[in-house]
């Protein structure tokens, strides 16, 4: 259905549009404030014949892109296109085409049901659950008395939980999150440190969540780190290694291995950490590539805490949100997420991490153009040849430029 304008606007209303938009876009192409005079919102309705003024068909239509373009921004509500639902976390135009055909993220409420691991084993550590009739998973570290610190036997539940999820194709998103409010993660349990490592129930110690973090790198899903309390320690590099955070407004975010004995600061209360550690893998590289060498000098020297705005101006998370709002909000970018291509995502993700992980990086990459290659009729073409013991014919796959 074209939109066109109503025959019942008078020429003069059209003649003061076009001006106003002239000068509007004359100021933006200076980036400079322009006075927008008082118009009333032109309404666009459906008719059969147009005859307004003297303009041309072709003036008209120019007029009428500008119009709709302009409205988009000036009048977001109510909308000229009454039919289109707005996206409210969207920070884009409310009205642009995505959203014209997609509509609005959904904003109910999640179900989770618990989900077991592949050995129909139940977790002790975390809880490990995915929304029912949604492609989202949620990991959630359970150790809320020692503020989700983790020990051995919890990393190796996290491990197998994202296993899980990468294995189960109807899961497009995960949450990596922690119990209770005080806090995401609060790193390795010191209880558990010993001097190889952290070890509950072996003899010996290990760093295994170094594991936890390449594999988080290499998921071919996004997972989303979802915040609220203390992101601290091997915590904080649990949610850098994610490839989204959304923080809630008590998130604190710091590292505290360098600390010889007390004291870093944050909103002039003093806390006392006493731990002797640093990471000095995806810990220190990966926090300079998202906040700048500089800042994550900072933050490792330092060891200051910042809290959650801080923390988004410094590009450490993606969006700040109410803490009665985090969940909600996190599910809608995961819904915002699964609307889109699985396939570009899972490159992205590989593509955005490649440069920074090296030969791995690149082997990810690499894999992820040999598993689109497989679905081509080259490459079958390829296969069939060797399954019926003959030459493949390649002569009808175009050399393209
Ligand atoms: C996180 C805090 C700032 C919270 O302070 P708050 O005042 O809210 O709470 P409490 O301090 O009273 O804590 C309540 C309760 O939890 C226990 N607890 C908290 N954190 C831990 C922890 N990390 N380990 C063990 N226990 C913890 C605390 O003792 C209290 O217990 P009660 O029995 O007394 O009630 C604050 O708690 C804090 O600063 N915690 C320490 C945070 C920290 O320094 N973490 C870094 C540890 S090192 C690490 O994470 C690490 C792990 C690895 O596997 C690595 C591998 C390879 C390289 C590096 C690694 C690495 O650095």
């Amino acid at each position: 259905m074209r939109l066109l304008l109503s025959s019942a606007d008078t020429g003069e209303e059209l003649i003061r549009w076009q001006r106003a938009t002239s000068d509007y876009r004359r100021c933006h192409q200076r980036k400079e404030f322009c006075n927008w005079p008082k118009l009333r919102p032109l309404p666009l309705r459906p008719i059969s014949y147009l005859m307004v003024g003297d303009y041309s068909m072709k003036e008209l239509k120019t007029i009428e892109r500008r119009i709709a373009s302009l409205n988009n921004h000036l009048f977001p509500k109510p909308s000229l296109f009454s039919e289109c639902r707005q996206l409210s976390s969207s920070p884009a135009s409310a009205e642009d085409s995505y959203r014209r055909i997609h509509g609005e993220v959904s904003e109910e409420p999640v179900v989770w049901r618990p989900a077991l691991d592949e050995s129909g084993k139940e977790f002790t550590d975390i809880h490990y659950e995915k929304a029912v009739g949604e492609g989202i998973a949620k990991i959630t570290i359970n150790r809320p008395e020692r503020r989700n610190a983790f020990g051995p036997h919890t990393i190796k539940e996290l491990i197998r939980a994202f296993n899980d999820a990468r294995d189960d194709s109807s899961i497009g998103a995960i949450i990596l999150t922690g119990k209770g409010t005080k806090a995401f993660c609060s790193g390795g349990d010191q209880a558990l440190r010993t001097s190889d490592g952290y070890t509950d129930f072996e003899s010996f110690g290990r760093l295994n969540v170094l594991d936890l973090q390449v594999q988080i790198r290499r998921l071919p899903k996004p997972v989303i780190a979802m915040v609220a309390g203390y992101a601290v320690g091997g915590g904080h590099v649990l949610h850098m290694v994610c490839d989204l955070t959304i923080a809630a407004e008590n998130a604190i975010f710091g590292q505290t291995g360098a600390k010889a004995k007390v004291s870093s600061y944050f909103a002039s209360d003093i806390f006392h950490v006493q731990v002797g550690s640093f990471d000095a893998g995806y810990g220190s590289s990966i926090m300079s590539r998202l906040i700048g060498p500089k800042k994550a000098k900072e933050m490792w020297f330092l060891s200051r805490f910042y809290n959650a705005y801080e923390a988004e101006k410094m590009g450490l998370v993606n969006a700040v949100v109410k803490l009665e709002n985090l969940e909600l909000e996190t599910v809608k970018w995961c819904r915002e997420i699964l609307r889109n291509s699985p396939t570009a995502i899972r490159v992205l993700k590989s593509a955005l991490n490649a440069v920074d992980d090296g030969h791995a990086g690149l082997q990810d990459l690499g894999g992820n153009a040999t598993y689109i290659f497989y679905g081509t009729e080259e490459a079958n073409e390829g296969k069939r040849a060797f399954m019926e013991r003959r030459c493949p014919d390649y002569s009808k796959f175009p050399r393209r430029p």
